[in-house]
């Protein structure tokens, strides 16, 4: 169930005729409570809080650096923060440590393993590790949904980077936990493995598991996830769903080619002129404020004669760099 689906239930009382607004709060699936941890001098987290709900497809973006992988390995349990709670399901990542494990299945960004296991023996080792036994019939279906069947006896050192990859997805779901944590899963993934691990991925989703994506393929998580939070320099700059971060863009950016190289240009869109060369011109639009005929209108009244015209909407690409002033490297 979507998490926005838990906000709201409409409940007809048929014995007083009355319809109840019963509102139920969404059930947490991972809580952030004032985070903050220090590497010496480096401030990766500071005083970070936001929940993830039950259900939700969630992004968790920011440039290299910015404290993502810190905030997993908080929630996995491999470190621990100076300041504040995690907890996965209810459960306290400190206090309680082995539920909120159970709880949760984490796709590292690194790729470690033993080299002379073979797939299948990845999968039994990592299921003993949860004192899991006899789980052969699910290993399967993982090995079967990640198209490894066929590599299930195949030695580790033999598979390619994306094959170790989805090993590293099975490896995080051998447990069956309720969430999934997904550290960059895509780096260096060809175009059709990415496509099926992403079905694999919304299939889980679909049937109910809670996923975090962090991911610098922005246009992945515009596709996927129902709600993002941005990270820049350990602060979390932006949390909210995909539609209002991409409503949070300056708007669109308009294309104008003219027919000569451009040299008057209306003194009140100077300031907004992201580009101008030769008789190439391209500027930002205001979400509901412009009207892009009354300002080619005005550019024509410039003297500009107009080739061509395009409007590209801002992507989330656009509104991330706007917000963490990143430039290509995110
Ligand atoms: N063990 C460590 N010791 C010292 N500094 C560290 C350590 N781990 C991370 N850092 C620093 O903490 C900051 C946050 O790092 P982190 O790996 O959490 O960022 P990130 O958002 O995951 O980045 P990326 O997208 O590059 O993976 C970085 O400046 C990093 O250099």
């Amino acid at each position: 169930m979507r998490a926005n689906q838990w906000l709201a239930r409409v409940v007809f009382n048929s014995s007083s005729n009355e319809v109840v607004n019963n509102v139920t709060a969404p059930k947490t699936a991972i809580t952030v409570d004032g985070v903050s941890k220090r590497y010496g001098r480096l401030q990766a987290l500071d005083n970070v809080s936001f929940d993830i709900y039950q259900g939700e497809f969630f992004g968790l973006l920011g440039p290299n650096g910015a404290g993502k992988s810190t905030l997993i390995s908080a929630l996995a349990g491999l470190l621990r923060v100076d300041q504040g709670q995690l907890s996965i399901m209810g459960a306290d990542v400190v206090k309680d440590y082995r539920r909120a494990r159970q709880n949760l299945g984490v796709v590292p960004q690194e790729i470690v393993m033993d080299p002379f296991f073979t797939v299948r023996e990845t999968l039994e080792f990592q299921s003993g590790y949860f004192g899991i036994r006899n789980n052969g019939q699910w290993i399967d279906e993982l090995l079967d949904q990640l198209n490894l069947a066929d590599k299930a006896d195949t030695n580790m050192r033999k598979l390619s980077g994306g094959m170790k990859r989805r090993v590293l997805i099975a490896q995080a779901l051998v447990h069956k936990p309720q969430v999934l944590v997904l550290d960059e899963p895509t780096a260096g993934v060809d175009v059709e493995l990415r496509q099926s691990m992403w079905r694999f991925v919304r299939r889980l989703h679909r049937e109910g598991h809670t996923i975090v994506l962090t991911t610098h393929y922005l246009e992945e998580a515009e596709e996927l996830c129902d709600r993002i939070a941005i990270i820049n320099q350990g602060q979390m700059i932006a949390l909210e769903s995909k539609e209002d971060l991409l409503a949070r863009g300056l708007g669109s950016t308009l294309h104008v080619r003219a027919t000569h190289p451009i040299d008057a240009i209306p003194k009140e869109f100077k300031a907004r002129i992201t580009k101008l060369e030769g008789n190439v011109l391209e500027m930002t639009l205001k979400r509901d404020v412009d009207s892009v005929m009354d300002i080619l209108d005005r550019l024509r009244a410039a003297s500009m004669k107009i080739d061509f015209v395009s409007v590209v909407n801002d992507k989330l690409e656009d509104v991330f760099v706007r917000l963490t002033g990143n430039q290509g490297d995110n």
